[in-house]
């Protein structure tokens, strides 16, 4: 585990602080430990954030507790954060999104040049099947990254029982999060299935899947790149060019797309597979219908051979 949060942190200038995301469960529990220990040695200043989204009996209690053990672990700065989630979106997504914004601005008042989260290759695993199961394409097979943003995910490639097992030598109490065990939730109802997948396939499939995450995640990325750059030679006064857009081969066009409503001001967490689908009609299966409806309001339409969006005033 050392030589994995060594390798994620090496790009990193001396004197950088990185902050570790620590709910307490088992996984960044084992990461703040070993990067409390590594860190000091590669010339890195770490710290640790531990978010009380006040959604569970004794969440304020544990985040003090788990600041509390940072500071003693040497972690500095190392703070508990309340947040207020927020109704939209699922309770499970308003959490994720609440918990962000509270790591983004812990990172921008420590100013941190990273921020560690603990996923492991098994929660990994099961983001690839989760994303087969819904049907996912590429990007969602590509499952998480080791690194996005200032977020990097050091265990990425460590199996979960190593985590345990490093708190276990360690002598740590990482804290047991009911809801990975409550079937209400599709990732911890997927967990007993994945084990019986196991059971019949062999101890492989979970670093199988996760390799799969990573091939698939260097072609989608290298489509992304060429999206990017047919993109900018469809752009046209407004909008886009539905003539060249629509001369783009399927993968490359959809890519382009959906860059282009993102930039358009679509907000990405609502940008679902049906309204890039919608628009990509216009330019490959133009028939003179009407405009594309996107999330926040957003229209587009063709007309005049380009695509435009717009957004209405309200
Ligand atoms: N309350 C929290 N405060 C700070 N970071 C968190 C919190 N919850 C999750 N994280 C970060 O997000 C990662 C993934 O969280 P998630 O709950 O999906 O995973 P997990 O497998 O239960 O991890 P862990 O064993 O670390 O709780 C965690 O490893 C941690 O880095």
């Amino acid at each position: 585990m050392r030589a994995a949060v060594r390798d994620s942190l090496a790009d990193l200038p001396e004197g950088s602080l990185v902050l570790v995301a620590c709910s307490g469960g088992p996984d960044s529990l084992a990461l703040a430990d070993t990067t409390a220990f590594c860190a000091p040695r590669m010339g890195l200043r770490a710290g640790l954030v531990s978010v009380d989204h006040g959604l569970q009996e004794g969440s304020a209690e544990r985040a003090a507790a788990v600041a509390a053990w940072a500071r003693g672990a040497g972690l500095a700065p190392a703070e508990a954060v309340t947040v207020q989630v927020g109704a939209g979106g699922g309770p499970e997504g308003a959490a994720r999104e609440a918990r962000y914004a509270a790591l983004d601005a812990a990172a921008e008042r420590h100013r941190a040049s990273a921020v560690l989260l603990g996923h492991t290759r098994d929660d990994q695993a099961e983001t690839v099947l989760l994303a087969l199961v819904r049907g996912a394409g590429p990007r969602g097979i590509a499952g998480m990254r080791a690194v996005r943003g200032h977020y990097r995910r050091p265990l990425l490639g460590i199996a979960r029982g190593d985590t345990h097992e490093a708190c276990a030598e360690r002598g740590l109490k990482p804290w047991a999060d009911p809801h990975n065990e409550d079937p209400r939730f599709l990732r911890s109802a997927l967990r007993p299935a994945l084990d019986s997948l196991v059971a019949v396939l062999g101890e492989d499939l979970v670093a199988n899947l996760a390799r799969t995450a990573a091939l698939v995640g260097e072609d989608t990325d290298y489509l992304d790149a060429l999206a990017l750059a047919a993109l900018d030679e469809c752009r046209a006064e407004g909008g886009l060019d539905a003539g060249r857009l629509g001369a783009l081969p399927a993968p490359v066009r959809t890519r382009a797309v959906r860059a282009w409503l993102l930039e358009s001001g679509v907000n990405g967490a609502e940008l679902n597979h049906r309204h890039v689908t919608a628009v990509d009609a216009l330019v490959a299966d133009w028939r003179g219908q009407g405009p594309a409806f996107l999330p926040g309001g957003i229209e587009v339409r063709r007309g005049g051979g380009r695509l435009t969006a717009t957004q209405p005033l309200r």
